[in-house]
């Protein structure tokens, strides 16, 4: 439970501010995080990380001599939006490149995939890495589909170290990977955690039960056992630790690993070395040589009851990355040569990514400009539908994933509207006043909604652009490259359980009502019903991607968070329509 929130919305701005203005020796806050106060060496590799807010340490506490060069923050249990990761790498680049790295997660693939693109475009060297340690996620064939939870640490210390070496961005990429492919996690947790401001946890562990493999977003684990006492629960952490060894290790008897026994937030330091005197002792029977352990809170999940064991199985190369020092706000180790001096260095200019100025507004025809306003109308009904709904899509998210879809969609929809109005009120056209919406969306609401949202406002947005007043083909266009869009970024298809599920019958049943010569109010009903339809079908199915996959079984029942909010914005957008003006043509 948080107990000391302003408004729930503004968390983790209003944190990450704290943070920084803290730990000014070692940070200062650019457009989309923190970077080191003292500026990356010339020619360095930069180590750019980041994740969601309601991890602390990780991300913005990791940053610092040794570890990472920057990290992009994003809102509560969001990734960060692409261009918030591209600011903070920008502002982090030092000739040297950049190493993005990041938990596996839908949204943060989303985004660090986009922002990396972005950055190559622009001519920096970058390579990305997901990290993939929690074993309880996935079948080891599926390794790749990993979580990456407090492993996250040994994989960005690797990278860390390795760039402080001034070793080339390959070689620094290719030394976080191998730790990567080295690293294991698994945890156990009693009770979820509540996100600021909502009433109840995430989930609930029945009392006397123990979750067993849970994520660092509050889901719960993948299976309940009765809870151990910490001598069991280290042998549970333990034991199953060491029947998953990384490729190449036949034993665990002589060989080297780097420990972490994470906190996840509510167990105290106390029980936290109860646990780790029994893990040591049993590394130790099981011939395992532990290399600076690391007891304590590294990768948290607010306020969630919980603890994990990571093992970084370390070789001649990893080890004295695991060991070099490091100086961070949350992470200290050996003693680092100062560079420069503590506490000054460039100013900060400011945490947020969306105080840039609005560029110039294009010209648009008379005829794009009407168009806009019932463009801007759409977009106020659905910011109204999403704060109206937000409870509820929290609640679905809540079943199999983190939660979060209700303050995503809210926060997304409400910074669309805002851009909209903005660049409306300068006389935009009406693709203009998608494609700033767009962005808006998508830099003010990351996460994986906020990606794929973006993705949809900007292609129909293209199709529409500043010129004409829009046709229902011309429409319909738009609405079929977003589902084209969607599934090109998210490589996800019809039957993966998401918002994929509802948006591609919509743009179907609205294409075929257009070709069938039906005014695009006409058309557009049907297809919303198609959409709603899907959408409550999506309860039936397994889903293959994203958060909730792990947690397959749990959502049966439930319908899709993305597909049920798809549903509710189309309905919501027909209400307009059917206010708009109409021209013969459409
Ligand atoms: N690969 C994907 N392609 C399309 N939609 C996806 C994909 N992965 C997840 N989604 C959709 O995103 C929704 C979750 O959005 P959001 O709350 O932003 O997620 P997260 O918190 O996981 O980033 C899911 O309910 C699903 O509809
Ligand atoms: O929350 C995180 C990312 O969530 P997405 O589902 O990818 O938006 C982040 O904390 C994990 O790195």
């Amino acid at each position: 439970m948080t107990h000391l929130v302003n408004d729930p919305a503004a968390f983790a701005d209003e944190a990450l501010a704290g943070f920084a203005a803290a730990h000014r020796r070692w940070v200062r806050a650019v457009p989309g995080g923190v970077v080191r106060r003292v500026p990356t060496a010339p020619g360095h590799v930069a180590v750019v990380i980041g994740g969601g807010s309601g991890h602390y340490p990780a991300f913005s506490g990791l940053v610092g001599p040794g570890l990472a060069h920057g990290a992009a923050v994003g809102n509560v249990f969001a990734s960060p939006s692409a261009r918030q990761i591209r600011d903070v790498a920008r502002a982090a680049e030092a000739g040297g490149g950049v190493l993005l790295t990041f938990g596996n997660y839908a949204g943060d693939v989303l985004h660090f995939g986009q922002a990396a693109e972005r950055l190559s475009a622009e001519g920096i060297p970058v390579a990305t890495l997901a990290v993939t340690d929690d074993i309880s996620s996935a079948a080891t064939a599926e390794r790749d589909k990993r979580r990456g939870v407090a492993g996250d640490l040994a994989v960005f210390k690797a990278a860390g170290a390795a760039a402080e070496q001034g070793l080339p961005l390959a070689e620094v990429t290719r030394l976080a990977q191998l730790a990567n492919a080295r690293t294991r996690s698994f945890g156990i947790a009693f009770s979820g955690c509540t996100l600021p401001g909502a009433g109840r946890a995430l989930f609930e562990v029945p009392a006397g039960r123990m979750a067993v493999g849970l994520g660092i977003h509050g889901e719960p684990g993948m299976g309940e056992r009765p809870v151990p006492s910490a001598d069991e629960a280290a042998a549970l952490l333990v034991e199953t630790l060491l029947g998953e060894l990384p490729d190449g290790l036949d034993t665990p008897r002589g060989q080297r690993a780097g420990v972490i026994l994470n906190g996840l937030g509510a167990v105290k330091y106390e029980e936290l070395f109860v646990v780790y005197r029994t893990v040591a002792r049993l590394l130790a029977e099981a011939g395992v040589e532990i290399v600076d352990p690391e007891v304590g809170e590294l990768v948290t999940s607010f306020d969630m009851a919980g603890v994990s064991l990571t093992l970084c199985w370390l070789d001649d190369e990893l080890a004295p990355l695991w060991t070099a020092p490091a100086d961070t706000p949350a992470f200290r180790k050996g003693g680092v040569p100062e560079r420069g001096a503590s506490g000054t260095g460039p100013e900060d200019t400011g945490p947020l990514s969306d105080e840039t100025p609005a560029a110039a507004v294009p010209q648009a025809s008379d005829a794009s400009r009407a168009t806009a306003v019932t463009v801007l109308a759409a977009l106020r009904a659905v910011r109204d539908t999403m704060a109206a709904h937000a409870d509820e899509l929290g609640d679905i998210d809540a079943v199999a994933g983190d939660g979060d879809h209700g303050i995503g969609m809210r926060r997304g929809s409400a910074a669309a509207y805002e851009a909209a109005a903005e660049a409306a009120g300068r006389g935009a056209g009406a693709g203009t006043l998608l494609g700033r919406a767009a962005d808006a969306w998508a830099d003010r609401a990351g996460g994986t909604s906020g990606a794929l949202w973006g993705v949809i406002l900007h292609a129909i947005g293209a199709e529409l652009d500043d010129t004409e007043r829009p046709t229902a083909p011309v429409v319909a266009a738009g609405v079929a490259a977003a589902a084209t869009g969607v599934r090109r970024l998210g490589k996800a298809e019809v039957g993966d359980r998401t918002m994929v599920d509802a948006l591609v019958p919509f743009a179907d049943v609205l294409g075929e009502g257009v070709a069938a010569g039906r005014r695009l109010a006409d058309a557009w009903g049907p297809a919303a019903t198609a959409a709603e339809a899907a959408a409550k079908a999506t309860a039936h199915l397994l889903p293959r991607l994203g958060r909730a996959r792990p947690h397959a079984e749990k959502s049966l029942g439930t319908p899709d968070a993305g597909a049920h909010s798809l549903a509710l914005i189309v309905r919501a957008v027909q209400h307009t329509l059917a206010d708009a003006p109409q021209h013969k043509e459409g």
